[in-house]
């Protein structure tokens, strides 16, 4: 297994990190859709329509959120700010939980409560999430999610995997991310871009998940997680990566790709060793 140096944006104060992690996210918007234009624009090989079809499917800003505490740094980090062009973001479910959308344990439900309905720009943007009334069928709804996926990122174009911009996730205590938890079969998943989850150890029970690879190749990947009950997961992430936790497999398969954002209280076990990592933002 490689060894990498974790990038942590390290806050004193935890308020601060909604803005970070807003800016952070306005960086990857703006260098994602400048540099999917100019892609776009020299496909000159293409015929007029193709090249239309990728110009608009190219100049769009990939995300998929998990759901959690991230949900409301999001909704205080981006609702006020201008420098976001909704219109352009299709935004995905990393994960979702197989309950109504009315349900507080929605992953949907609760983006949509917190963020979409709260988003005053006359464009929004295209949220992808799963259909309702596949509930009751854990692989269904996984399968109809992963063809939504593959309908969005034109597998019959050759995509072995989706690669989204921007992968915004949460780590749970346990280390589990998105829906994938320790030692749970579909963490082993190499082939479905996206699989049902059933007998979950925290509830709700029945989830959907993006798999490892899918969630490996994203182009950037964010975890955002605060509070003293993550301390000992994110010292287990940085310093035993060999345990094999869902969030250390996705801090190592996408190495170099990846960003941490913690607070000081979930740092508080690193920090006695925090020599070793690489603090973008420190104490100061
Ligand atoms: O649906 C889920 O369970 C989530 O997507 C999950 O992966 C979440 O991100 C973590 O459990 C962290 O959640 P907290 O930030 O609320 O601790």
């Amino acid at each position: 297994m490689t060894t990498t140096v974790p990038l942590i944006y390290a806050f004193p104060e935890f308020h601060g990190v909604a803005e970070a992690v807003a800016d952070h996210i306005v960086a990857a918007q703006n260098m994602t859709l400048y540099n999917n234009l100019a892609k776009s624009s020299s496909a000159a090989s293409l015929g007029a329509t193709a090249r239309k079809e990728r110009k608009q499917r190219e100049t769009r800003f990939k995300v998929a959120i998990s759901g959690g505490s991230l949900i409301k740094i999001l909704r205080e980090g981006l609702l006020d700010r201008e420098d976001i062009e909704w219109a352009k973001w299709d935004i995905y479910f990393a994960d979702e939980r197989l309950v109504p959308f009315s349900s507080p344990e929605s992953n949907y439900g609760q983006a949509k409560r917190e963020i979409f309905d709260r988003i005053t720009a006359e464009a929004k943007p295209n949220i992808y999430h799963i259909d309702e009334a596949l509930l009751d069928d854990p692989d269904e709804c996984a399968d109809a999610y992963e063809k939504c996926l593959i309908d969005n990122f034109a597998r019959k174009d050759s995509v072995k995997l989706p690669m989204f911009d921007l992968l915004l996730l949460g780590c749970a205590p346990d280390g589990h991310v998105a829906s994938l938890f320790p030692q749970h079969p579909t963490l082993r998943e190499q082939h479905a871009w996206c699989v049902a989850v059933t007998e979950a150890p925290k509830p709700p029970a029945n989830r959907i998940t993006l798999t490892i690879p899918v969630l490996c190749h994203a182009h950037r990947v964010t975890f955002v997680v605060e509070g003293a009950t993550k301390a000992p997961i994110i010292k287990t992430i940085m310093e035993r990566p060999e345990k094999g936790l869902p969030s250390s497999i996705v801090n190592d398969g996408a190495a170099g790709r990846v960003t941490w954002f913690v607070d000081d209280l979930a740092l508080t076990d690193v920090f006695v060793t925090k020599k070793k990592y690489k603090f973008l933002i420190s104490e100061s």
